[in-house]
């Protein structure tokens, strides 16, 4: 035997324990003269099995030894990649004296956004082989590379576009007796760069930046200072150090809850029994978009980006023109992003990009996104014209951030091919889709909206209709929290600190100056919460015997819109202006406005402020799963992760309840409750309470407390 070959699909223990027994067979076999490494089904490994490391009788710590041995093998060790080598794979794949893959291959270390970091030895061997700068950017952002990047970064020796497999062996074959010393990494010294400790202490600042609060970028630049200073196997023992320190950290525990609930909100399902199995989608050939607003543009963009020719259409020439400027302008950046440019999108010429003022050039679309301003009467009146004009079986999606889905359909003379699609801005960048189905919405409307979703890189979650479905719906007791907290003596650059600090984007105040005061006034109107249409005589804090908050209206009244106006709850340098600086007229606004209502202003510690806001806003999902317009607490985790900035590293609001504990939450949000008893959002709901009573049981099991739910994680 010349050569053996060794597979290694995933990095589950009997596939180390194979792997072990292979090499050191192929060692003690004189015969044996090369050994090559692949994987099965097209796929050389994705690693180590994520479920592996909550179980209790994980193998830490296996994998570096063996590739240990592998390097030291006597005979060379051909890695032939094909389909992915992430993780532990590629670790794997760095251990061995030669790699090869085939074009289409892609690369990675994403440990890091598992919440760890490459802990077999890949944080001393990566910068080893393709130098520090760019071995921290791998595993600090844990990016896939394709083959061809890989190659000349020389991380692989050669890309090949046909048979990876007969390609490895004949580059086994060839360097069979050549020196193998030259070839183990852990031999190799790390290149140097002209001043390394700068280097790293400006790299160490950009990656705490980054990371707002997550352990393992800082970690994973930590191992790979240790590569820089340490010989390579100090440099193992400190980074099996700093793994053990992520894995017990918790914050790995939600990184990884959050990668397996991405993946079961695609397995959709309603309450009424509609899933994949009941549904195909239907194919998207060509789509239009209606309002080329900042949400229109930005859909358009996503749907060119994604190869679907798009029919872009405005109420008159004037916005039409400033619509197509705007998204031109889009297109050009993101081409200029990819590595084939504005050819590879080819959005000028009009067979893929088509700008249009006439309705009737929608006849043969397969998919409408509506995407004009917030109002029922107007998106009442284009869905009434679609079903006249559209194909029939053409998909009606309105993109809406609360409206009712079920009278936009009866608008229609096909409610069942009617669905909400709300992006999130902006659109071409944003991952989340929030897919709304109606009453009558038919499951192959779903099937197709989720199936677009994945078409455009994005996340799709399927939530049922209620007034701001999932995202917004859980996000106005947060807001109206954040609110009420300023009218009791917090201020808004110390609410949003607190939110800020616990791993937000952005606190409540710096986005709402972000997306526009007047979006929520203009709402609030249309509820008849404030302006004209309020009744004479409402008290000013009072509306329907709750507790009510008219700061946000008042700021509205004095021209405060926010950035756009260069003022709202914070001052900007000028109008469209981003940096928010505290404002002295607003702090002496709230003074005089809490003077007029009577409120004496108190001191509101961070614990207070985090709690309101958090405990209120979860509280809502527990009523919402209760209501059945999700189908479990991984789809309000992967909404407000991908949607809503929530940090990832805490699992997503759910989640984040079960690791305070749902006591601890259902006992808080009493307290508030009974400090602020016209505030239902602080209510505790029956569902949270129910878990509570059953003994606080892990999320998995939540949904089989309610009749007829099952999780899907
Ligand atoms: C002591 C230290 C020892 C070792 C250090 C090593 C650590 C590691 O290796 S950590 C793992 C690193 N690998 C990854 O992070 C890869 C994760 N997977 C992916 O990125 C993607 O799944 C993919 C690019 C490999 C494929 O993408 P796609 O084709 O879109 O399919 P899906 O993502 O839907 O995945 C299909 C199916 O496979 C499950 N899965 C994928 N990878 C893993 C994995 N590494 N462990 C466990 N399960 C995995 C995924 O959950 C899907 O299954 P379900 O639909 O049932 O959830």
């Amino acid at each position: 035997m010349e050569l053996l070959s060794l597979t290694v699909n995933s990095n589950s223990l009997a596939v180390l324990q194979a792997l072990e027994d292979g090499l050191k067979k192929a060692d003690a076999d004189p015969s044996v003269k090369a050994v090559m490494i692949c994987g099965e089904n097209g796929k050389f490994s994705a690693g180590a099995d994520i479920r592996g490391f909550s179980s209790p009788k994980r193998h830490g710590g296996a994998l570096g030894p063996i590739v240990s041995l592998i390097e030291s093998s006597e005979k060379p060790v051909v890695a032939a990649i094909e389909g992915v080598a992430l993780g532990g794979g590629l670790e794997v794949a760095l251990g061995c004296h030669y790699r090869i893959a085939h074009v289409k291959a892609w690369m990675g270390l994403p440990e890091v956004t598992l919440g760890l970091l490459p802990g077999a030895e890949g944080t001393q061997r990566l910068p080893r082989l393709i130098g520090v700068p760019t071995a921290l950017d791998m595993i600090t952002t844990g990016k896939h590379i394709p083959a061809t990047e890989a190659l000349k970064l020389g991380l692989v020796d050669e890309i090949v576009e046909e048979n990876t497999i007969e390609a490895a062996i004949r580059l086994a074959n060839k360097v069979i007796g050549q020196p193998l010393g030259p070839r183990r990494l852990s031999l190799k010294p790390v290149p140097k760069v002209p001043n390394m400790e700068a280097f790293l202490r400006e790299a160490a600042v950009k990656v705490k930046q980054q990371a707002r609060g997550c352990l393992a970028p800082e970690l994973c630049l930590q191992a790979v200072r240790a590569a820089t200073e340490t010989p390579f196997a100090e440099g193992v023992r400190r980074e099996r150090e700093l793994f053990r320190v992520l894995l017990s950290s918790g914050q790995a525990q939600a990184l990884q809850y959050a990668f397996f609930a991405e993946r079961a909100v695609h397995r959709w399902a309603t309450p009424a029994g509609a899933s994949w199995s009941s549904a195909a989608p239907q194919p998207v050939c060509k789509a239009a978009v209606i309002g080329l607003g900042t949400m229109g543009r930005g859909i358009v963009t996503s749907l060119v980006k994604a190869s679907i020719p798009v029919v872009a259409l405005e109420q008159d020439l004037e916005y039409l023109n400033k619509g197509r400027k705007a998204v031109m302008l889009l297109l050009e950046r993101e081409a200029m992003k990819m590595e084939g440019g504005a050819q590879s999108l080819d959005f000028h010429n009009p067979a893929r990009l088509q700008f249009t003022v006439d309705f009737d050039l929608l006849h043969d679309v397969d998919l409408v996104i509506e995407a004009v301003f917030e109002n029922m009467a107007l998106k009442k009146e284009i869905f009434h014209k679609l079903s006249k004009i559209c194909k029939p079986g053409a998909l009606l999606c309105t993109n809406t951030s609360a409206l009712n889905i079920d009278e936009i359909a009866s608008a229609t003379s096909r409610p069942q091919q009617v669905i909400g699609t709300h992006f999130f801005s902006p659109a071409h960048v944003m991952r989340l889709l929030e897919i709304i189905y109606g009453r009558h919405t038919s499951p192959t409307a779903i099937a197709t909206a989720m199936q677009l979703a994945k078409t455009l890189k994005k996340v799709g979650v399927v939530v049922g209709n209620c007034f701001g479905f999932v995202g917004n719906r859980m996000m106005f007791p947060y807001v109206q929290q954040a609110v009420f907290l300023l009218e009791e003596g917090s201020r808004p650059e110390a609410v949003d600190q607190v939110l800020e600090d616990f791993g937000f984007k952005i606190g409540p105040f710096r986005m709402s100056d972000l997306a526009g005061l007047d979006v929520g006034w203009r709402s609030r109107q249309g509820q008849g919460l404030t302006g004209p249409s309020l009744p004479a005589g409402t008290p000013a804090r009072q509306r329907q015997g709750q507790r009510y908050s008219p700061l946000p209206d008042l700021l509205c009244e004095h021209g405060r819109f926010g950035q756009k106006t260069a003022k709202g709850w914070y001052q900007y340098e000028k109008a469209g202006g981003r940096t928010a600086t505290p404002d002295p007229w607003l702090h002496s606004f709230l003074s005089r406005y809490r003077d007029t209502h009577g409120i004496k202003a108190r001191f509101i510690d961070q614990e207070e402020i985090l709690e309101r806001c958090l405990f209120s806003l979860i509280n809502e999902g527990f009523a919402i799963l209760a209501e059945g317009i999700a189908s479990g607490p991984e789809h309000l985790d992967v909404i407000y992760i991908n949607g809503y900035g929530w940090p990832r590293h805490r699992g997503g609001p759910m989640f984040y309840a079960s690791t305070v504990g749902l006591p601890r939450v259902l006992d808080k949000l009493q307290k508030y409750s009974e400090a602020h008893p016209d505030v239902p959002g602080l209510r505790p709901s029956a569902f949270l309470k129910k878990l509570v009573a059953v003994g606080n049981p892990p999320i998995k099991e939540w949904m089989s407390y309610l009749s007829q739910q099952s999780s899907k994680l």
